[in-house]
């Protein structure tokens, strides 16, 4: 029976669409280089959090950009790779839609780094008082 066979609202098919979300996450952490450095950054930007003992409110800023931000690359990501799929070719519509995915990319990472500097600069200011 082919996927599209199935019946929407059977538990089966919740569990292959959770299986295909994880299998479409593991594939970016292992072949995307962005992703794997949002990856590196979430893992010190935690080790800093736990480090300098965060407040809930704190730790909530920080996720919300953590997982946001792992998101919009997924997403990036995923529209780069339909466009490849649509045409190989120079196109300026493919041009503009990566770009423009890239670009939302770009403005949550600069909010993730203003929100960061917010929480951790007069903590570290703190420490060589
Ligand atoms: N088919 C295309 N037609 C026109 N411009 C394109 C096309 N594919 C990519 N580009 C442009 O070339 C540049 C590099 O694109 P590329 O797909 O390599 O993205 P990238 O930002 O290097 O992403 P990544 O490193 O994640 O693959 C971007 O400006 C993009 O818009």
């Amino acid at each position: 029976m082919a996927w599209k066979d199935k019946n929407p609202f059977s538990f089966g098919r919740l569990v292959d669409s959770f299986t295909y979300a994880i299998q479409g996450l593991w594939h970016a952490v292992k072949t995307e280089k962005n992703f794997q450095i949002h990856l590196t950054a979430a893992l010190i930007v935690s080790i800093c959090g736990f480090t300098f003992r965060l407040s809930k409110v704190e730790w909530l800023f920080i996720l919300i950009c953590i997982f946001g931000m792992f998101s919009l690359e997924l997403l990036n990501s995923a529209i780069e790779k339909t466009i490849d799929l649509v045409t190989e070719e120079i196109r300026p519509l493919a041009k503009q839609a990566k770009d423009m995915a890239a670009g939302a990319v770009l403005i949550y990472a600069v909010i993730t780094v203003v929100i960061g500097l917010i929480i951790f600069i007069p903590k570290i200011v703190e420490l060589f008082r």
